[in-house]
């Protein structure tokens, strides 16, 4: 059993605010320092009608190890709800251990692992437990992404302390220019850096075609 590779767990302010644009720019980033990099989505909600789910699709496309399906995915459930209802859904459950052993898996074979979450940080996955629960699990520091809208300052504050209160590592934030109509960016990006316990990863600017490779130019590795 060799040293389980560098791993950091990717959560966010909100669904569809950056997560698997900032993963995968980690991913390019990784790959300027190890040969052997892999992201992985335990749980993926929502499949296209080829049963692809467009995450999972994105973070292999990063990645420089390809990996079985049961190890970078475990969960693809078909309805783009909160996992704990598409579990339900789909007449299954999550479990942590499952997940926590297939990303132990991939630590040992790869260099460098990059994990994204599901929704935000407390997002429901089964009745019991939810994502603060996995990120605990996996014992991973955890990167959060903000989305910079509109009520992203409240979204951003209200996950740190969610993520301290679980007792997990903030390694760095990152912001994600969703909204090419946000009011006063600077200022927004300027008052997050007063109130994160954490350093700033990068800013990833409004991109017209998001693309990973491109974004990691914006990011630095956290340390
Ligand atoms: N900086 C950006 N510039 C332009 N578009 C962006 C930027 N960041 C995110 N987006 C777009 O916002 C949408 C959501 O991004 P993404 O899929 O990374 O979100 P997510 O948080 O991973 O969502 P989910 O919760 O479903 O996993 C995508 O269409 C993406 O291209
Ligand atoms: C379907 C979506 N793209 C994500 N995969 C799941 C988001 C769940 C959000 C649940 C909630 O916080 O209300
Ligand atoms: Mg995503």
């Amino acid at each position: 059993m060799t040293m389980p590779a560098p791993a950091w767990f990717v959560t966010g302010t909100d669904t569809e605010i950056g997560k698997t644009l900032a993963a995968c720019a980690l991913l390019h980033k990784l790959r300027e320092k190890y040969p052997r990099v892999v992201g992985a989505k335990p749980v993926a909600a929502g499949l296209a009608p080829d049963g692809t789910n467009d995450d999972v699709a994105r973070l292999r496309a990063a990645s420089s190890l390809q990996v079985a399906p049961a190890l970078d995915n475990p969960y693809a459930l078909p309805e783009p709800v909160s996992p704990h209802l598409a579990a339900r859904a789909a007449r299954t459950q999550i479990d942590l251990q499952t997940i926590d052993q297939a990303v132990q898996a991939l630590r040992q074979q790869a260099d460098a692992v990059v994990v994204e979450g599901v929704g935000g940080f407390l997002v429901p996955l089964s009745d019991t437990e939810d994502g603060g629960n996995l990120a605990h699990r996996l014992r991973l520091p955890v990167v959060l992404v903000v989305g910079l809208k509109l009520g992203c300052l409240n979204h951003a504050l209200l996950t740190q302390e969610a993520i301290a209160s679980r007792g997990l590592p903030l390694a760095g934030w990152i912001a994600s220019c969703v909204d090419p109509d946000m009011l006063r960016v600077d200022d927004n990006i300027a008052s997050l850096r007063a109130r994160m316990r954490a350093s700033c990863l990068g800013i990833i600017p409004h991109m017209s075609n998001p693309d990973p490779a491109l974004a990691a130019q914006h990011l630095e590795l956290p340390a």
